[in-house]
């Protein structure tokens, strides 16, 4: 049995995480109390709970109109640092090692920042954030462009310009139904040609059409829950023990060694999937996708990084061997440079584990 002090103590790393999904109740409180934002709830034990009750609605529009409350909190430059010095203040404390923490800058302007301002004040938020954390942690920004708007293509721009200053990727999210990625088609075509970084949200409120555009289309690196990828595996009613047959899509996605961003709890509160139980991760894990674990929005599904590795534990019966798997296959996948991951993987992740497994 793992103890919950070695689930907090195991070296993390988290691929996806919105910033604007991960505030402190109490920050939004006071952030909003600052400029005058009304909030459903004055209580900040209350107001969490309201974030995870209204997230849990079965589709992911609704999902996302939580982050109106949390997006209009974080239009000023120290309102921004204060949050990502939070974030990753928090990812550190939980056991994160390494996070790519992710936001769409355009929304961040209604109080009259730049995009260039709002991916300056991030930065400087987790700066402070690493050099205050109670233990060690790489912090780095990806950033999203809003699927149904169209600044995609300034977004890369953006992501490029700042690809040595703190910003290591490109994505793009919000609701998937009606909104594919080629509709972004030229800012993915733009990054590949200046060797660029992206993860595109895909395979979560719509299914494979969503994925194959994403990887052969747009040229993913990685997939932002993908968990769809499911409608394309065949396997009998035995479910992980019986026969399995991938379909064309599902083996390219496996042989390519194209990293699934799973976000176990986001799922459930969205509809993508039914139970941890019956979620796609285990199946997939087992058939040796390169799956990692994700926590999407803290603060909308009341998680952290050692709450999803709890809930997998219960449900499939993992243990450090499989976290541990989990952990190299998400550093595998991070958007820094390789030196930089296999340092975290030998230098922190493997000695960890090693300790631990003794
Ligand atoms: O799981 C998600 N799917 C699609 N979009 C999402 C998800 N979680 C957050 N977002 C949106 C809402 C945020 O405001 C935006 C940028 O972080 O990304
Ligand atoms: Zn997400």
């Amino acid at each position: 049995m793992i103890t919950q002090e070695q689930l907090r103590d195991a070296p993390k790393v988290l691929l996806h995480d919105h910033l604007d999904g991960g505030l402190r109740p109490e920050t939004v409180l006071e952030l909003a109390a600052e400029i005058g934002h009304d909030l459903p709830r004055t209580d900040a034990a209350e107001l969490g709970q309201w974030f995870v009750e209204s997230a849990d609605s079965g589709s992911l529009e609704r999902y996302l109109e939580t982050f109106d409350h949390t997006v209009a909190v974080m239009q000023n430059a120290e309102a921004i640092k204060r949050v990502a010095s939070e974030c990753v203040q928090d990812l550190a404390a939980d056991g994160v090692v390494y996070a790519e923490i992710r936001y769409a800058p355009e929304q961040h302007l209604t109080a009259g920042l730049s995009l260039e301002q709002v991916v300056d004040a991030v930065h400087e938020g987790f700066e402070h954030g690493m050099a205050t954390a109670e233990r060690p942690i790489v912090a780095r920004q990806l950033l999203t462009a809003m699927r149904h708007k169209a600044r995609s293509m300034e977004i890369a721009e953006l992501a490029v310009t700042y690809r040595d200053a703190g910003v290591v990727g490109f994505d793009i999210a919000g609701a998937e139904a009606g909104y594919p990625p080629t509709r972004h088609l030229d800012a993915f075509e733009y990054l590949q040609r200046e060797n660029a970084h992206f993860t595109i949200h895909a395979g979560e409120a719509f299914g494979l059409p969503s994925i194959w555009q994403a990887i052969q289309w747009c040229g993913a690196d990685r997939l932002g829950h993908g968990v769809r990828i499911i409608d394309d595996i065949t396997y009998d009613e035995a479910g992980l023990d019986g026969k399995v047959e991938l379909g064309r899509l599902a083996a390219y996605v496996r042989d390519r060694r194209i990293p699934l961003e799973m976000c176990p709890s986001s799922n459930l509160q969205t509809g993508a999937a039914d139970s941890i139980a019956e979620h796609p991760i285990g199946l997939l894990a087992k058939l040796k996708f390169r799956v990692t674990v994700n926590t999407d929005n803290r603060l909308m599904s009341g998680t952290s990084m050692s709450r999803e590795l709890a809930l997998l534990a219960e449900a499939f019966d993992y243990g450090l061997l499989d976290f541990r798997w989990f952990a190299i296959n998400a550093m595998k996948s991070a958007f820094v440079p390789f030196d930089e991951r296999l340092a975290i993987i030998d230098t922190v992740i493997k000695p960890w584990y090693a300790e631990a497994l003794r």
